[in-house]
């Protein structure tokens, strides 16, 4: 097995099994109406489109691409779009059902939306890139907009692809509709520290789960496996508050610095994709071989499912904080919790991305940009309460930060249903 193939492992669990178990196990410390449960099981519709595509040499070839919606008693669908060859309706359904419980926890106006194409984008031209997003963009325009249903991005996309993506909406709406998408580039509507948020988010939960524990946090060794959006910037800000970054990696292997690495100097995937296993660092290891280091905080922050049962009785991190979504399997989670080491998941830890996204949404409505300063200074304080709620749970009952956090975003679900009575 490789870390770029994890599916080829013998347990292989989908985003969406795992996503329903882990909301039953929510359900089972909770007087919630099984028919609300049984409801939030399944998506509300998934939206499955055929995208053609004209490469630069002339030629044509057919994608596929989903939308899924998943849950909006609380407000229209949220979530990212996904490029990448794995991309699939399951995929896409789980990966909506974690929107959902994340804007909960949050307590975002949101409910939980997810989609994709299954193209690996690393084999598109920007051209192409182009053209495959606007096409996208006009094939979800009837499920799609401002107050239905609101695009992010997410692997294999980027603030250029948002701003394609609004283009192409606006173009066939005859006006320019900035809230249809957030994660722009702040000069067509985007808001600033948008892109940095998942990973802030995930080194400001980082660093009050540390306070929870009494870790001083400069003498804390972190390993971080992925170093894009999320990986890249959460290594920064962590390395910023004095925490030794030891590893990083990209899709091709690790670097290790017993020492630490300067994690600026260090490109992300933004920067030069691909770039990090090249980078000149006294020590290299596989993905594999990060996951496994002897570390306090291991943050995996690229892709889903890499800690399973084949590996979590070897994970030596004292705390992982999940930067991806969903990189823990049901057997890993198990393994963990028997072993005490916590988890904290990624419906909080890398929420800060989709509260940026609400931030820029309530500027695109407004019209009126925000400084970076306000932002991040909105963004702390929305993190700390939301982490507040979930440490007030963990602390009244005998359960895993996993259950405490889905225990509160689950409450907050069922009760809008329960108010709205919108169900079944
Ligand atoms: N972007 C966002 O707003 C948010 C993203 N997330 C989640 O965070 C995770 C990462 O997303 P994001 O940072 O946006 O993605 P990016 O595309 O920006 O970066 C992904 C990083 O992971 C590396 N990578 C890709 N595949 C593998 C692999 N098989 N093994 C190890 N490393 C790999 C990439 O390496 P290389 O450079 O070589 O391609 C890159 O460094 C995803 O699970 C996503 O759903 C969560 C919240 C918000
Ligand atoms: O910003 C958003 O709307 C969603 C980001 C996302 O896809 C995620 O948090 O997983």
């Amino acid at each position: 097995m490789t870390a770029a193939d994890p599916q080829s492992e013998s347990e292989s669990e989908s985003a969406v099994e795992t996503a329903r178990h882990q909301l039953e196990r929510a359900a089972a410390h909770l007087d919630v109406d099984e028919g609300i449960v049984d409801r939030l099981r399944h998506p509300t519709s998934v939206h499955r489109v055929t995208i053609p595509l004209e490469r630069d040499d002339g030629s044509r070839e057919m994608f596929t691409g989903y939308r899924a919606h998943h849950d909006s008693v609380r407000g229209p669908y949220k979530g990212g779009l996904r490029y990448h060859p794995e991309v699939s309706e399951e995929e896409c359904v789980g990966l909506s059902m974690w929107m959902t419980w994340k804007c909960a926890v949050m307590d975002l106006p949101f409910g939980g939306g997810k989609g994709g194409i299954v193209v690996n984008p690393k084999e598109l031209s920007g051209d192409e890139k182009e053209r495959l997003t606007r096409r996208f963009a006009e094939e979800l325009r009837p499920v799609i907009g401002p107050m239905t249903d609101i695009p992010a991005p997410d692997m294999g996309t980027d603030p250029q692809t948002m701003a394609w993506f609004m283009d192409a909406y606006s173009m066939q709406q005859g006006e320019t509709t900035p809230g249809v998408v957030t994660g722009k580039p702040p000069v067509v509507g985007g808001s600033y520290g948008r892109e940095e948020a998942p990973g802030r988010s995930v080194g400001i939960i980082t660093r009050e789960a540390m306070a929870y524990y009494d870790w001083d946090i400069e003498e804390t060794t972190v390993a971080v496996q992925g170093f894009g959006s999320v990986g890249a910037n959460a290594a920064r800000y962590l390395d910023d508050l004095g925490a030794s970054v030891v590893a990083v990696s990209d899709v091709d292997g690790a670097i290790y610095d017993p020492d630490g690495l300067d994690t600026t100097d260090v490109e992300d995937h933004d920067e030069s994709p691909g770039m990090v296993s090249g980078y000149d660092a006294p020590e290299t290891l596989t993905n594999e071989e990060l996951l496994e280091l002897d570390v306090d905080v291991l943050v995996p922050a690229a892709i889903g499912n890499v800690l399973t049962g084949e590996n979590a009785r070897d994970v030596e991190a004292d705390m992982i904080v999940e930067g991806a979504n969903g990189p823990t399997t049901t057997t890993a989670e198990r393994i963990f919790e028997e072993r005490e080491i916590p988890v904290i998941p990624d419906i909080i830890a890398n929420a800060g991305g989709v509260t940026v996204s609400y931030f820029e949404w309530l500027q695109d409505i407004n019209r009126r940009a925000w400084t970076l300063e306000r932002v991040n200074d909105e963004l702390e304080s929305e993190m700390c309460t939301a982490w507040e709620d979930v440490r007030t749970e963990y602390d009244a009952r005998d359960v895993t930060w996993r259950d405490a956090t889905y225990i509160v975003a689950l409450e907050r679900i069922a009760s809008a249903h329960e108010t709205r009575g919108l169900w079944p």
